[in-house]
């Protein structure tokens, strides 16, 4: 279970908070969805959330344990926004062993077939994938790591109807794997998925389901 505890970030250079006193309860194998618009604190939530800032009040815990934003790297899986943009590697191959050369076939293996890429070749370049393909290799960089939390930033941004109806149907099954918090602000596919929603604006995150 990931609980929030009054989280709230207000560097000293912004006039108010980015978020403020953000509570947040979500149980193992739930999908999370927190919709809000452009601007209202999102992704500064999942970078929270992913240990890449810190919180300037509050506690993050992971079922009793408070976690530091060293857990919480180690903890999440974060898979940004339009992540096709970031791939570095020449190959499936490659990118899936970005940071990880040790990697077992096996673990790619399994990895790929999470996401349903098992039946593309790992010489392919990732930048010769479909939009919703290459989505699902973010997806399986964030998977071979074995996180407990995948924190998805805006995943269907970008993509056609069908590829968004199919990456919705992709996270449905990866739920009953993972825990997963997805942030939105074009949630139409993922509502039927989620298992509990808050509303976010400027700021303040609110349930909604
Ligand atoms: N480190 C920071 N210092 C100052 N302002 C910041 C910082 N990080 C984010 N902000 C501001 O905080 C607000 C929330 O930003 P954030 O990126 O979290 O929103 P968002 O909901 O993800 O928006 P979008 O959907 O457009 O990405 C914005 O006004 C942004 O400019």
């Amino acid at each position: 279970m990931l609980y929030l505890k009054d989280v709230a970030y207000h560097p000293p250079a912004t006039p108010s908070p980015i978020l403020s006193g953000a509570n947040l309860e979500l149980a193992s194998q739930e999908l999370g969805l927190v919709i809000g618009p452009s601007g209202s604190g999102k992704t500064t939530l999942l970078e929270i959330l992913a240990g890449l800032a810190e919180q300037t009040k509050g506690q993050i815990f992971w079922r009793d344990q408070e976690l530091t934003p060293l857990d919480l790297q180690q903890l999440g899986g974060l898979v940004f926004q339009f992540p096709e943009r970031h791939f570095c590697g020449s190959t499936i191959l490659e990118e899936l062993r970005l940071g990880h050369p040790e990697i077992e076939a096996d673990t790619i293996k399994n990895a790929l077939q999470e996401v349903g890429l098992e039946h593309i070749s790992l010489n392919t370049s990732p930048h010769a994938l479909s939009g919703g393909q290459q989505r699902r290799l973010a997806l399986a960089v964030q998977l071979i790591r074995q996180p407990n939390l995948l924190l998805l930033d805006e995943p269907t941004a970008g993509l056609d109807w069908s590829m968004r109806q199919q990456l919705a149907k992709l996270l449905a099954k990866l739920k009953n794997h993972w825990t997963i918090l997805v942030v939105s602000h074009d949630p139409t596919e993922l509502l039927a998925i989620a298992d509990r929603c808050w509303k976010i604006d400027q700021g303040h995150l609110e349930l909604a389901k």
